[in-house]
């Protein structure tokens, strides 16, 4: 893949000022918004709903990624792709019949996402690979923002990089959790194409200059 992905997460947003926020994002470089949904269920945190989700689909022309930290995602697929998603992620670890959710992703028209949690090996996507449009490597556990970058992320996105040249697929890879200036351009060097960022974007002084120095080092 040629130029590397910015997906910032409106996780991290200013929910008072939402409207700008989004604005900012909209006029920024970044590529896709990043949407976090979590049940409480899946994960230990409940974050917004359809309603928002929504609210920003009618406000933006960006590709919108939508994460779900969900149990029993395939309830809601139809759902989700009303709303405006592009490319919907369910986790590995929430997916007992994993190909099956793909298809009906990708029957809507969407792209079709698998995340991985911190514990979950590679190698459980090895007969899968090719269905799946998208791996996102958690480099945090799933649940909050602000969290510290997990360093064996760099031993998974090696592994992934070869599990997918190996069975000649087309699978991007996303890593969301801690990701940083700091650690950007290992990101990418070690073989990811999209870098979600949260907090270190939205809580920064400057967030369209913050995403600009995110594209500019992901593509230097
Ligand atoms: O999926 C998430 C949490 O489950 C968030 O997208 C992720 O944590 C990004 O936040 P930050 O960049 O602040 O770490």
């Amino acid at each position: 893949m040629g130029s590397k992905l910015i997906a910032p997460s409106l996780l991290a947003a200013d929910f008072a000022n939402l409207q700008r926020d989004i604005e900012m994002v909209n006029q920024s470089n970044a590529d896709w918004f990043h949407i976090d949904v979590m049940d409480g269920v899946f994960v230990p945190n409940i974050s917004y709903g359809m309603p928002v989700l929504q609210a920003i689909t009618k406000h933006t022309k960006k590709t919108v990624d939508v994460h779900l930290m969900i149990v029993e995602p395939d309830k809601y697929i139809s759902t989700f792709k009303k709303l405006g998603a592009n490319n919907l992620t369910v986790h590995y670890e929430a997916c007992p019949h994993l190909h099956r959710t793909l298809q009906a992703i990708k029957a809507e028209g969407m792209k079709a996402g698998v995340a991985l949690n911190p514990h979950t090996n590679i190698s459980l996507l090895e007969d899968i690979i090719n269905d799946i449009d998208l791996v996102l490597i958690m480099s945090v556990n799933p649940g909050f923002g602000g969290q510290s970058f997990i360093e064996n992320t760099y031993n998974k996105i090696k592994a992934l990089r070869e599990l997918i040249i190996r069975k000649g697929a087309k699978t991007l890879i996303e890593i969301d959790g801690g990701v940083s200036a700091a650690n950007a351009k290992m990101l990418v060097d070690t073989g990811a194409d999209i870098l979600v960022a949260g907090s270190f974007v939205f809580k920064s002084e400057h967030p369209l200059e913050t995403i600009k120095e995110l594209k500019t080092i992901t593509n230097s």
